[in-house]
């Protein structure tokens, strides 16, 4: 039975994995993070977030990437472990991959660790796209574009054979909204930002938000140098439809809800465990 059934992954012999192709590079950690050290509530559990998203990122590249495969590398901070990952298993596994970006951030990680860059001109196909998310419900949809980079992300993922979503236990939720507070991140082309902004709360409530650059006046430019409105919706929507009406919105280029797309979603949890969740079967 697949559906919403969580698995734990530690639960599978490591001979079971082997034996159907994937591999697993998840252990349990059974230590305590704050022993022998004085723990400051934040410091422990940034600390244990980290470490799940470094799990899950594993997870995602030992079950999912084999040799010739054509990668599609996501953005943000969990996909950094990713890199981190493919890199050691090209150097002790000699594994011939390639790898196109969906940013300038994922092709600078890409081109620090010496792996092969290509695009979508040269690799339009990719075996699999592994990405973070900044939140998954319980359909396995998507809020993605925490760090702006939602446009490529989607092009690659939709590319891509497989799409592969790495997330640590913070980014678990049953209906979108109930832990990422920020909103859905849409991008638009800049001299449409407000009537885009206008059009979206007239139509679907909640208030859409310019987002601004940090040591930087004035907004956010995406790589493809458009803005990013931020929509803090008020109430649980159908996303597919919300989607597709957005994105019919003149101006609009893209928005960071990824519905029906992500076919694993990697979970690092707090225990040092990773779960893993397919889409339900209707
Ligand atoms: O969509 C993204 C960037 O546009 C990221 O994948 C998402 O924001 C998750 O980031 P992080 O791994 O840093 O939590």
């Amino acid at each position: 039975m697949r559906g919403r059934v969580m698995r734990l992954l530690r639960a599978v012999p490591s001979g079971f994995l082997a034996a159907s192709g994937l591999r697993s590079h998840t252990r349990v950690i059974s230590g305590n993070y704050s022993s022998g050290h004085v723990c400051f509530r934040r410091s422990c559990s940034g600390a244990m977030a980290e470490e799940a998203k470094k799990r899950a990122a594993y997870a995602a590249v030992d079950n999912h990437v084999q040799d010739s495969h054509v990668v599609g590398v996501g953005s943000g901070s969990t996909i950094v472990y990713a890199v981190d990952r493919l890199a050691e298993r090209v150097r002790q596994e000699k594994l011939k991959i390639v790898c196109v970006p969906t940013s300038f951030q994922a092709r600078q990680l890409i081109l620090k660790h010496g792996l092969p860059l290509s695009d979508l001109d040269r690799h339009p196909e990719l075996d699999v796209a592994i990405d973070g998310a900044d939140e998954v419900d319980s359909s396995l949809t998507l809020i993605k574009g925490g760090g702006g980079c939602l446009a490529q992300e989607k092009i690659v993922a939709d590319c891509a054979k497989h799409f592969i979503v790495i997330a640590d236990y913070r980014k678990d939720s049953k209906c979108l909204g109930q832990q990422w507070k920020k909103g859905v991140p849409i991008e638009v082309i800049p001299m449409a930002y407000v009537p885009v902004s206008r059009v979206i709360t007239r139509r679907f409530g909640g208030e859409t938000v310019l987002r601004m650059g940090i040591n930087k006046a004035g907004p956010v430019v995406t790589d493809n140098s458009n803005f990013i409105l931020d929509w803090k919706f008020e109430s649980v929507h159908n996303w597919k439809e919300v989607n597709m009406a957005i994105k019919m919105i003149p101006g609009v280029v893209e928005t960071g809800l990824f519905v029906g797309m992500a076919e694993r979603v990697y979970f690092g949890m707090q225990d040092g465990t990773v779960t893993f969740r397919d889409p339900p079967v209707h």
